[in-house]
């Protein structure tokens, strides 16, 4: 037989969809959004409401942000683990990562930017705070689309409500080798939707339900939205939150970007009784997704195969 296809992620297009649920065109990406987010949990996605310029220059941000001092860069502190300064891990020596908690509320935005350059960083904030706000869009389209799709859209506002917008930045160094490293250890997301987008230098790769490896290679246009354990828990397992890792290989190094919507801390996170019957038993008891991360960064919540089924599976 011939050689096998490559797996590609499903593309779907959001930007003809007007602001209208329920037009026809809505409900078809609606459709392709369900699908794929049960088969892979992740799609590549286009949406031109996030214009050009705004993409450039959130990769000039991030690259300036790295380039700042290793002190200054520790001053991105946070009180939620892994929300703040990442870095020089054994581990993982190629990783760095900072973050941005609200990063589609101005003063918050301008509140970390002062942190990090003292004598004002006007050009830094506007674009995060405009990017932010833009790819905050997309996530509360693919929210929409989820939660209708579920039958469920009377808990809509509800689930928006429930969570926060944080920015997370990452650099991956070229390992300045022909082999490949590893950037970062495979995971999944433990947030609700991630939305990521990066320099042209690949490096993210998917694992498939049946457990082969996807190298993704989203274009300058395009954007890789995912789901994570939290929105998998609530949807009591009817979408897949896919593990991940980064590669490396070469010499340039790897950039990217993510817009992560967090469930707020002290909110419980609870699969609606619309989905739970009997050929769909509840697969997790009511969390506090700040807790969760709390216990996934113990050594028990490292060594453990799946940290939310450790933590809270029935
Ligand atoms: O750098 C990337 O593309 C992925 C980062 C990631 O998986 C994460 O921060 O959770
Ligand atoms: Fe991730």
């Amino acid at each position: 037989m011939g050689s096998e296809t490559p797996l590609k992620l499903p593309i779907i297009d959001f930007s003809n969809l007007g602001q209208n649920p329920g037009a026809a065109e809505w409900d078809l990406v609606k459709l392709q959004v369900r699908k794929a987010l049960e088969e892979y949990g992740c799609f590549e996605a286009l949406f031109d409401k996030i214009p050009a310029e705004s993409r450039k220059a959130i990769v000039g941000a991030v690259e300036e942000l790295f380039d700042l001092p290793l002190q200054t860069k520790m001053r991105n502190a946070s009180k939620k683990p892994y929300h703040g300064y990442v870095g020089q891990y054994p581990q993982v020596p190629l990783f760095e990562s900072m973050g941005i908690d609200d990063a589609n509320i101005a003063e918050e935005v301008e509140s970390m930017t002062n942190i990090l350059w003292p004598q004002g960083n006007q050009s830094f904030s506007n674009t995060v705070l405009s990017f932010s706000e833009q790819v905050s869009e997309l996530d509360q389209i693919v929210r929409r689309m989820i939660v209708e799709s579920l039958g469920l859209e009377k808990y809509f506002d509800e689930h928006m409500n429930s969570t926060n917008y944080l920015l997370r930045v990452m650099k991956y160094k070229g390992p300045q080798t022909t082999e490949t490293k590893l950037g970062l250890t495979s995971h999944t997301d433990k947030n609700i939707v991630t939305i990521l987008y990066q320099n042209q230098v690949d490096g993210l790769e998917l694992q498939t339900k049946d457990g082969c490896w996807i190298d993704l290679k989203p274009t300058p246009d395009s954007f890789i939205v995912m789901i994570g354990d939290s929105l998998y828990a609530w949807a009591n397992g009817r979408l897949h939150s896919p593990y991940h890792r980064v590669m490396m290989r070469g010499n340039e190094a790897r950039y990217s970007v993510g817009l992560f919507s967090v469930p707020k801390a002290g909110y419980m996170i609870k699969a609606p009784e619309e989905l739970i019957d009997e050929e769909h038993p509840l697969l997790f008891k009511p969390f506090d997704h700040v807790k969760f991360l709390g216990f996934y960064y113990t050594e028990a919540g490292q060594r453990a195969q799946s940290a939310l089924k450790t933590y809270c599976g029935v």
